[in-house]
């Protein structure tokens, strides 16, 4: 603590028990204990610094978005059969989640702006190596490359950010990294949408766009300074002090610097140096507990299913009557548009309602949703068309075996055939898909490609039906609720949660764990769909949001307002019973700057207080 500032605690009106310990640090003008420590130039500095670490956040989001659209025509010009396209897709996950794993250990040994520094250098030679590859084994070795940037990012810019940011602030920058993300998965269906009307090579220019914000964010770093936390830690105290007072625009810095300073040096006693740090990390109790939170956090943001939304938003937009292939590429566009949108909610809530608060809302209504999206696909399945005709030549294939759409379409290796008028579905079969692509049948009626008036309809993963309204509602308000809490927070809550030697290791592990079951997820949503059905796997990501919501209730306390190095304080209790109560009671803690240093809470003396 610094050793000018007092502890007041006093009970808030309306306090529900659910806020931990707020602590609004003094500055040197403060008078009601709620003044921050300098003005407003000094912010725009720390927001220059968060816009170019966000870039990070940029890339991650629109290396992970673009590759729907160009394996479109990367599948076609480069002939990848079903594994090649799974392994271009998955390897830059793959190697994200390897790479955010030893992120921790970089960012110790290098410090955060190194590592920005690699991950955009990372990004800048995927992008010239995927722009220019001649075949698919360069392809995937520039996808690799990317994925190596992405995990690297996705650790170190919010430890960055938070640690440059001032604590009422925080919340929101971090948060601007996540809007980041959505907004580069946002620009990444657009420039998809707008590629597709090139006839050739239009992949290259899709993957390869990512090279100027990555050489954008290089430059930048550049110029820009070390986080003043990790360069106290190193012991180069001279240098931190010079980078607080430029970050902070060169007002009196001395009291955060000590706060700083104090509370590495009582960390390091405590936690007790020496050894590998995920092991101190793991012996000591309030970093475990930090530790297990953060992760959990990390893995049910995926075990939502946001990237089975995201990656099936074309199948349900078929659904509801989208045939067209460009206007599938812009609606799954507007999708995406949706999930960022929402996504600036959260930057403008984090710091009014709360992390845990908005958590909690959007876990809410994550879950009620996804229980409409279950539904709609229920009704769909209960009223789903029967296949009318059966082709003589299916005899030998199993799509012969189905009596109606739901079944045919859950077969990964069969599709629906079918016509159409304003009553309904008529002239039905289920008949194989092509092995070369997935947009006509093997053979038959929809074996022709081409959009003669009277052609069947061909429907691959999934049916016609008169429900989709409820699907896609369920689709839009999933997003909506999604977004300002359930997508950013955990990464905004992991920024801040570990105290600042086990900060880069925490948040290598929590990221590494989100793109674990980012894989997991997304590799098994198929099966899940096909063993349990559409709706049976839907009903499973509503149950698995409400262990959700129950493991946040009980587990994870509020972190707003709070000194990074305060945090660590929630979590000396027991683990999980952050819900009935915080460290500290039902208190609302104000620091304020008082003269002399014999100030007692229960001093009121106001001539006290400067
Ligand atoms: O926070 C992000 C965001 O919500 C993205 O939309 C999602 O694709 C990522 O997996 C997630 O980590």
């Amino acid at each position: 603590m610094g050793a000018q500032r007092r502890a007041v605690a006093h009970q808030s009106p309306g306090d529900d028990g659910e806020q931990g310990l707020i602590e609004s640090p003094s500055s040197d003008s403060a008078g009601d204990g709620d003044v921050q420590y300098q003005g407003a130039s000094t912010s725009r500095f720390v927001y220059v610094l968060a816009f170019f670490s966000a870039l990070g956040g940029f890339l991650f989001g629109y290396d992970t978005g673009v590759v729907s659209g160009a394996m479109l025509v990367l599948k076609k010009e480069m002939h990848l059969n079903a594994l090649w396209q799974e392994l271009v897709v998955s390897s830059t996950v793959g190697a994200a989640a390897l790479s955010s794993l030893s992120g921790g250990y970089l960012n110790g040994l290098l410090g955060r702006r190194i590592c920005i520094l690699v991950a955009s250098l990372l990004f800048s030679t995927g992008g010239l190596i995927l722009s220019f590859a001649p075949d698919k084994v360069v392809l995937l070795v520039g996808r690799i490359i990317v994925g190596l940037g992405i995990g690297i990012a996705s650790m170190t810019v919010p430890v960055y950010i938070a640690e440059v940011s001032l604590p009422h602030l925080r919340g929101q920058l971090v948060t601007i990294n996540a809007l980041f993300i959505t907004g580069g998965q946002f620009i990444a269906s657009v420039v998809d949408g707008a590629f597709s009307y090139l006839s050739h090579d239009s992949w290259r220019y899709m993957l390869g766009m990512s090279i100027i914000p990555a050489v954008v964010q290089f430059i930048g770093f550049l110029f820009l300074p070390e986080s003043p936390r990790w360069l106290l830690q190193k012991g180069r105290s001279q240098e931190a002090r010079q980078v607080l007072s430029r970050i902070r625009g060169h007002q009196g810095v001395d009291e955060e610097y000590d706060t700083i300073r104090t509370s590495i040096e009582e960390e390091e006693k405590e936690a007790g140096g020496g050894g590998l740090i995920i092991l101190r990390i793991l012996k000591h109790a309030p970093t475990r507990r930090a530790l297990i939170v953060g992760c959990g956090l990390q893995m049910f943001q995926q075990l939502s299913g946001i990237n089975t939304v995201m990656y099936y938003s074309a199948t349900i937009l078929q659904m509801a009557g989208v045939r067209d292939d460009k206007q599938a590429i812009w609606l799954a566009a507007a999708t995406s548009a949706t999930n960022f949108v929402f996504t600036l909610a959260g930057v403008w809530l984090v710091e009014t309602v709360g992390r845990r608060k908005l958590i909690l809302g959007s876990l809410l209504g994550t879950g009620l949703s996804l229980t409409l999206l279950a539904v709609g696909f229920l009704l769909s399945a209960l009223s789903s068309p029967p296949v009318t005709l059966h082709p003589v030549s299916s005899q030998n294939s199993t799509c012969r075996l189905y009596g109606s759409c739901e079944h045919c379409m859950l077969d990964p290796d069969c599709g629906f055939c079918f016509r159409e008028n304003s009553t309904g579905v008529y002239d039905s079969s289920c008949v194989p898909v092509s092995q070369a692509a997935t947009d006509h049948a093997a053979w038959g009626r929809c074996s022709n490609q081409t959009e003669a008036v009277d052609t069947p309809i061909w429907a691959y993963n999934y049916c016609p039906t008169s429900y989709s309204w409820m699907v896609m509602l369920g689709l839009i308000l999933y997003l909506a609720f999604f977004a300002p809490g359930m997508g950013p927070m955990p990464w905004t809550v992991n920024s801040e949660i570990y105290p600042l030697w086990a900060r880069s290791t925490g948040n290598a592990c929590s990221a590494g764990v989100n793109w674990i079951f980012n894989v997991l997820v997304s590799l098994t949503f198929l099966h899940a769909a096909e063993f349990l059905t559409y709706y049976g796997a839907f009903f499973m990501y509503t149950g698995l949001v409400v262990l959700a919501l129950v493991f946040v209730q009980g587990c994870l306390p509020e972190t707003q307002g709070l000194q990074l190095e305060d945090i660590e304080n929630l979590f000396t209790g027991q683990l999980c019973s952050c819900g009935a109560s915080s460290p500290g009671g039902n208190r609302h803690v104000h620091y304020i700057r008082v003269k002399g240093s014999n100030y007692l809470p229960s001093d009121n003396d106001a001539s006290d207080v400067e």
